[in-house]
């Protein structure tokens, strides 16, 4: 009885200890096994989930409840359908590794632009939508998983020849590098560093609106990192150049992989300028407007929750929860009405 209550106490302090690591530090430690070894990753390939895009555009189902969400096939049906439509074995080996689900099950996504777009919509029972438009239907985790594993596809495609040599580049099974094996070079997916930051005089926070931003849409600032800067340099150059404003302080608050138009890493800031330097000088080469709002204007522009169509009366929103504009915004009235709180 005692050896079994031991047992018992062992086999529970495992299975705690094992769910412990079981979930985020297994799936990593799987996910980077996966990477280095192709023939455990053209295993896990065999019994895996499986997200599809059509030239780049995600497919997605509806759901009973009248949402939308990436559709993750397994491989298996998959693979039948590739041959119904009379592709075959090969193309599946395209796939890329793009993470690991709760349950242990490696993901993949692949491009099955080659095949007729219909004739998969059809058998899927789904809907390949313009990742810019799918990307702002999806939520929670979806919209992330979805913007990296075209990022992945995207890469593949136009990283096929060694820069130096000219020579064809080979990829591993995970999809995770391209080797060229005449002048060993290895090439890893590529993302810009991009610094986005919300300044404030204290009282009202600058909001730009490039020329490509659709009507009435306003943001925080960003801007490309040069190389060799740190972010806090992009970060008060960019505002320096653009709205020609010094930077006092800056605080850092998150950051976001940004699929448009490339993939970018975006970092995100808040920053602070003296109020009594808040004259702006926009560079309208870059900016089509910029200026000062107010927590009021901030307030009812957030209450804004989708673009306005042709025809409506002009009004002034930000950009989709999804987008880490949205987050420095929301951060930024939150303080000022806590803030406003306290006064
Ligand atoms: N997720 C979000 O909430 C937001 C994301 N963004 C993204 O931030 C990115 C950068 O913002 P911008 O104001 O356009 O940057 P920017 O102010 O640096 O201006 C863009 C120019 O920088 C140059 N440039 C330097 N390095 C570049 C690189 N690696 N790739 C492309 N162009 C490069 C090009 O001449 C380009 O025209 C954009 O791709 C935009 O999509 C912008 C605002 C909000
Ligand atoms: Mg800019």
């Amino acid at each position: 009885m005692a050896m079994f209550r031991r047992l018992k106490i062992f086999v529970t302090k495992f299975s705690l200890i094992h769910r412990r690591c079981s979930s985020y530090v297994s799936r990593m430690r799987y996910l980077d096994r996966l990477k280095v070894d192709d023939e455990a990753c053209s295993a896990a390939l065999q019994n895996s989930h499986m997200f599809l895009f059509h030239r780049l555009s995600p497919l997605l189902q509806c759901t009973k409840r009248g949402t939308l969400r990436p559709a993750a096939l397994m491989s298996s049906d998959v693979l039948s359908i590739l041959e119904r439509l009379g592709s075959d074995r090969p193309l599946l080996k395209e796939s890329v590794l793009i993470g690991c689900s709760e349950q242990n099950r490696a993901q993949f996504c692949l491009d099955v632009g080659v095949l007729d777009q219909a004739a998969v919509e059809d058998i899927c029972e789904g809907t390949f939508i313009d990742l810019r438009k799918s990307f702002f239907l999806l939520t929670g985790l979806e919209a992330p998983l979805v913007a990296k594993a075209q990022a992945l596809l995207r890469w593949h495609q136009t990283s096929g020849f060694c820069s130096a040599t000219g020579q064809p580049t080979h990829r591993n099974q995970a999809g995770s590098e391209r080797v060229c094996r005449s002048s060993g070079i290895i090439y890893y997916p590529k993302m810009s560093p991009v610094v986005i930051v919300l300044v404030s005089d204290g009282k009202r926070c600058l909001l730009g609106r490039q020329p490509s931003f659709p009507r009435g849409m306003y943001s925080a600032l960003a801007g490309f990192c040069n190389m060799g800067e740190t972010p806090e340099e992009t970060l008060s150059r960019e505002v320096a150049e653009e709205v020609g404003l010094d930077v006092l302080s800056v605080s850092y608050s998150s950051s976001q992989h940004w699929p448009f138009p490339h993939s970018s890493f975006m970092l995100g800031f808040h920053a602070t300028v003296s109020p009594a330097h808040t004259q702006l000088s926009v560079d309208h080469s870059e900016l089509e407007d910029a200026r000062w709002f107010s927590l009021e204007e901030v307030t009812s522009a957030l209450q804004v929750n989708s673009p306005p169509r042709s025809g409506d009366a002009p009004v002034i929103w930000f950009p989709p929860k999804q987008a880490i504009g949205n987050r420095l915004i929301r951060e930024w009235a939150d303080r000022q009405r806590r803030g406003e709180e306290r006064e």
